[in-house]
């Protein structure tokens, strides 16, 4: 599991290592330096670097850097910008230790100096050091000019910490951000460099320890699973069980023109290991359903072509038995598919994942869903989850914490955010997950997610182990399908087909 934590955690966890455990705030900068040298080791082991700092301690960790570059022989050449006055200590001090080593660095106050001193030409790099985690406005006047002269040089910037101007809680920029190749970031992963568009600003991700032996005493803010703790949370399958013992998944989806939908989740439920899946759908559409051998189907009372109230018999019947209920894939706009959904959430206390369409019909209607005894998984993509919230989408775009924050306090479910970065919140602490690519911006890739979600359900993890481990293995056979195939290419269909070997990487992780 990597852990996630906000700015202030961080500066909470650096307060107590230096107060209550004596740890000399000099050696975690050092180590912050160190750190950021291994990796620029590994990107840029040759070549001379411009280094651009702010009075801060992400300054200081930059001039840490260009010291300890300098002293191993290679070329730097070193800016500072802000008032002398305003430095830390840290700061300070290694501004000293440089120009003992022999590197006087450049006070920069306006652009004439910046001119003066930056040439692209007789550098290879740039080391952004100019704001870290305390970043607490957005760059104006000469840091904004700094930034963007920066960006326009187009050498490659390895940035410390977090690119400076993007904001290490939220990843939101206002005004110029340093466009970094690489960022190395200390100790833990900040939500600035998850979310967009912070994300698209930092590059190639390095988190680097520094040496922070202590814990947050609240907890840590968020967390991303890794392959292995996907694989352990899976319950393995074993010699002596059957296909009951992996879950029998139920899928109410689908309506005239969108039987693929609930044909894309019941297979994808079944690709994810569940031992049973049963598609129910509208009577007239069952032909079009039961085109997969494998999948059985469930013929339901149908209104012209959709389900309705009148599918109720039906309905509650095939879910007799069933570990897990996916809702929503395809199921149109037809009115009493609301008091349907209703019915089924009130009457029947077995694990649900609500999607697309059924999410959709339930705007406004999703309240106490903490209280039915069995979780609640609620999958909505950014615009989804406006209208479930009565936000504005870019409220939601700008704030997906936020957003999944109060969705799982408003209706008591495990809330899943779709988007380039998927953000979950159930009990417990945000979960993020950044796997996946543009090549499953498709149709029926969220229908895929849906049914791995009522797998993973079916076969026994609770709604935040289900959504985390859904969205990665959705993720990862997702990278899998755009490797073999192309993101242009691709379609929902080739998530499912990789699902097989997505799995075949969870097993080597865990092995
Ligand atoms: N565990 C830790 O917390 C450690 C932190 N370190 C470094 O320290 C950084 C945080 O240092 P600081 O808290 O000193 O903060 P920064 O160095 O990010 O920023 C310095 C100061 O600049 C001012 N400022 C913020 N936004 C501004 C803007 N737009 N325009 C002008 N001035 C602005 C603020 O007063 C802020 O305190 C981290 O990002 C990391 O690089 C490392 O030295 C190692 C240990
Ligand atoms: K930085």
């Amino acid at each position: 599991m990597r852990y996630v934590v906000m700015p202030e955690t961080m500066k909470e966890l650096d307060g107590r290592a230096v107060r209550e455990a004596g740890m000399p705030s000099m050696v975690l900068m050092e180590n912050a330096a160190a750190a950021a040298e291994g990796v620029l080791e590994e990107l840029h082991p040759m070549g001379r670097g411009w280094f651009v700092c702010g009075t801060g301690n992400n300054g200081g960790d930059g001039l840490a850097l260009a010291r300890r570059l300098h002293t191993r022989g290679r070329q730097v050449f070193v800016a500072v910008a802000g008032r002398e006055e305003r430095m830390s200590p840290d700061c300070r001090q290694n501004m000293n230790i440089l120009m003992h080593a022999g590197i006087s660095p450049v006070w920069i106050g306006d652009m004439e100096e910046w001119k003066r001193f930056f040439n692209p030409q007789a550098g290879d790099f740039l080391v952004d050091g100019l704001f870290g985690t305390g970043l607490d406005r957005p760059l104006e006047g000469i840091y904004g000019e700094i930034v963007s002269a920066m960006n326009a040089s187009e050498l490659p910037i390895l940035a410390l910490d977090i690119p400076s101007g993007v904001f290490g809680a939220s990843g939101q920029v206002e005004g110029d951000a340093v466009q970094a190749e690489a960022t190395v970031t200390f100790e833990h992963m900040k939500p600035g460099l998850l979310l967009y568009p912070g994300r698209a600003y930092a590059g190639q991700l390095f988190v680097r320890p520094i040496g922070l032996f202590v814990q947050p005493e609240e907890g840590f803010d968020g967390r991303m699973w890794e392959a292995e703790d996907v694989a352990s949370a899976i319950p393995p399958r074993t010699n002596n069980s059957h296909k009951n013992s992996y879950g029998s998944v139920g899928v109410i989806a689908g309506s005239l023109g969108m039987m693929g939908a609930g044909r894309l989740a019941a297979l994808s439920a079944l690709r994810a290991g569940a031992g049973l899946v049963t598609l129910a759908c509208p009577r007239s559409l069952q032909p079009e359903a039961a085109f997969d051998r494998e999948i059985m189907t469930w013929p339901c009372a149908e209104e012209n072509g959709s389900f309705g109230m009148t599918s109720l018999e039906d309905v509650l019947a095939m879910a007799e038995g069933k570990d897990a209920l996916v809702i929503g894939p395809g199921l149109g706009k037809n009115p009493s598919i609301r008091m349907l959904i209703r019915n089924i959430l009130d009457n029947i206390q077995i694990p649900i994942i609500l999607d697309a369409d059924g999410l959709n019909q339930m705007t406004g209607d999703l309240k106490n869903l903490g209280d039915r005894g069995a979780p609640v998984v609620l999958t909505p993509h950014p615009g989804e989850m406006a209208r479930l919230l009565s936000w504005k989408a870019a409220e939601v775009v700008m704030d997906p914490i936020a957003a999944v924050e109060a969705l799982h306090q408003q209706t008591g479910a495990t809330a899943l955010i779709k988007g380039s970065t998927t953000v979950i919140k159930g009990r417990g602490i945000i979960n993020y997950h950044m796997g996946g690519n543009p090549g499953m911006a498709t149709a029926g890739s969220g229908d895929v997610l849906s049914g791995i979600i009522g797998a993973l359900l079916a076969r026994g993890l609770d709604g935040v182990k289900a959504a985390c481990c859904g969205a990665f293995l959705h993720g990862l056979a997702g990278d899998m399908a755009a490797a073999e195939l192309g993101m242009d290419a691709m379609i929902a269909s080739d998530i499912i087909a990789h699902l097989a070997g997505a799995y075949q990487k969870l097993a080597e992780a865990y092995s």
